[in-house]
């Protein structure tokens, strides 16, 4: 163990330290630099890590994950490793200002990255994506009625075809042609009423999806009268300038928490669940402290310890503590947060799995692994935002984006912190390329 003597024993601890420091071998001595412009009268602090001995005075209220690192800090110099520098953050022209003003989107700190999946708008006939359906003529109007009524007894009607209309009217002939359901749905032609005089049921194609564009629309509407849902404008939710500061603090919480936890020989990757920005999500998720977690697979050599799933255990042990046992409802069902099926899930609600992180969000040095972009995903997770895209690993946009995929039955929102921006920078997060976050 070292300890630092002389001046250095003099300076106290901060969270938020304005004073770095690094050993210098050739010397024997240890370096002490602002990492900030400093005020007039202000204290000068270091960090010492998170092993603190005592209750310190000015620390948030951050409640650590589970498993620690070894020991490191000021009780053990020694551990150090000097080529580990510390972050710095200078002032930031964007977070000062009204706290209540919308950012505009392209000046955000972050992308967000769509996570509605893709669903390509045809331009061209040959490229419309068709699936078969019966279809059977109804030559005489006064039919037309009958038939939609015992449609809705028939079991045939559901939403597999909910975009499309029922009937086509062929100007021409008079004719019209009553939608019964797709091949897929029955592969033998469906028996119709016996006391309706009509012809057999045939095998058209027509258009799987809803058109969203004008365009579109006439295009499948060629096909087979189709219904219109143009996208919804303003997808994304807005941000407050006051909202990019809170995420700018998050986001210096896990670089600094990165850069302690690899002076241990730790992977650099962390989680953090701040307290959220809104009092009214704050008070519906009873999140009344902040969890920053890091990844422990090294020090408890267990694969799994990946930084988000400390997260998230750490967000259940908390709960437990605070015996919270109430559900906590998606406050904005707009959100790409809410359950897309609208239905309620007993079963989650039993296990609480469904509200460990609804409505709140998740700040991450490294963009998820596929398996905890499946965890954050089946905890609710509002959204999260990362630092490091991770090329050949990333659950979240690069080899697979999970809250996209077909099926889910809930979408969170993803974003990727512009590299750079307040100071906030992959530098000194980098990681092997295969490796999972
Ligand atoms: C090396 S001394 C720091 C200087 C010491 N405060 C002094 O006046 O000499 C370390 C001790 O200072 C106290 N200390 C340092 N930072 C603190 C903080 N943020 N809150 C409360 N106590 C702190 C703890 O008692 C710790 O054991």
């Amino acid at each position: 163990m070292a300890l630092a003597l002389g001046l250095g024993s003099l300076f106290n601890h901060s969270d938020s330290p304005n004073v770095s420091f690094s050993i210098d071998a050739d010397t024997d001595s240890i370096r002490y630099t602002t990492s900030r412009a400093v005020l007039p009268d202000e204290e000068l602090c270091i960090f010492y890590g998170d092993n603190l001995w005592f209750d310190p005075v000015d620390m948030k209220s951050i409640q650590y994950a589970i498993e620690k690192g070894p020991e490191h800090g000021w009780g053990s110099l020694s551990h150090l490793r000097d080529d580990v520098r510390n972050p710095t953050f200078e002032t930031w022209q964007l977070v000062e200002g009204d706290p209540d003003e919308i950012i505009p989107e392209d000046k955000l700190p972050f992308v967000r990255i769509k996570t509605t999946p893709d669903d390509p708008e045809e331009e061209e006939l040959f490229t419309i994506q068709t699936v078969e359906a019966w279809v059977v003529d109804v030559p005489d109007q006064r039919q037309i009625a009958t038939m939609l009524r015992w449609l809705r007894t028939s079991g045939l009607e559901d939403s597999s075809v909910s975009h499309l209309k029922r009937i086509r009217k062929n100007q021409s002939s008079n004719i019209s042609t009553l939608l019964l359901c797709l091949t897929s749905n029955s592969a033998d032609p469906p028996a119709l009423p016996n006391d309706m005089e009509l012809p057999a049921p045939y095998v058209v194609r027509v258009p799987k999806l809803v058109a969203l564009t004008q365009a579109s629309l006439k295009l499948k509407s060629s096909l087979w009268p189709t219904n219109y849902a143009p996208k919804r404008k303003g997808e994304f939710e807005g941000w407050s300038r006051g909202k990019v500061r809170w995420a700018w603090e998050a986001m210096k919480t896990v670089l600094r928490e990165a850069t302690s936890i690899k002076r241990n020989g730790e992977h650099p990757i962390v989680a953090y669940v701040p307290e959220p920005y809104d009092e009214a999500i704050k008070e519906a998720t009873q999140m009344q402290k902040a969890i920053l977690a890091h990844d422990t697979r090294r020090t408890t050599s267990h694969p799994l310890r990946h930084a988000t799933l400390n997260a998230i255990r750490a967000v259940a042990d908390y709960r437990a503590a605070t015996g919270d046992e109430e559900t906590v409802p998606p406050l904005d069902n707009d959100s790409p947060s809410s359950n897309l099926t609208g239905v309620k899930e007993p079963e989650e609600r039993r296990n609480g799995s469904h509200y460990l992180l609804t409505s709140l969000t998740v700040f991450l040095s490294h963009e998820p692994c596929i398996m905890c972009s499946m965890a954050l995903l089946h905890s609710r997770v509002k959204e999260i935002i990362y630092i490091t895209p991770m090329k050949k690993t990333g659950g979240c946009g690069s080899i697979a984006c999970i809250p996209k995929l077909e099926g889910v039955n809930h979408r969170y929102g993803i974003s990727r912190w512009k590299d750079g921006e307040g100071g906030i920078s992959m530098e000194g997060l980098e990681v092997d390329e295969g490796e999972d976050a």
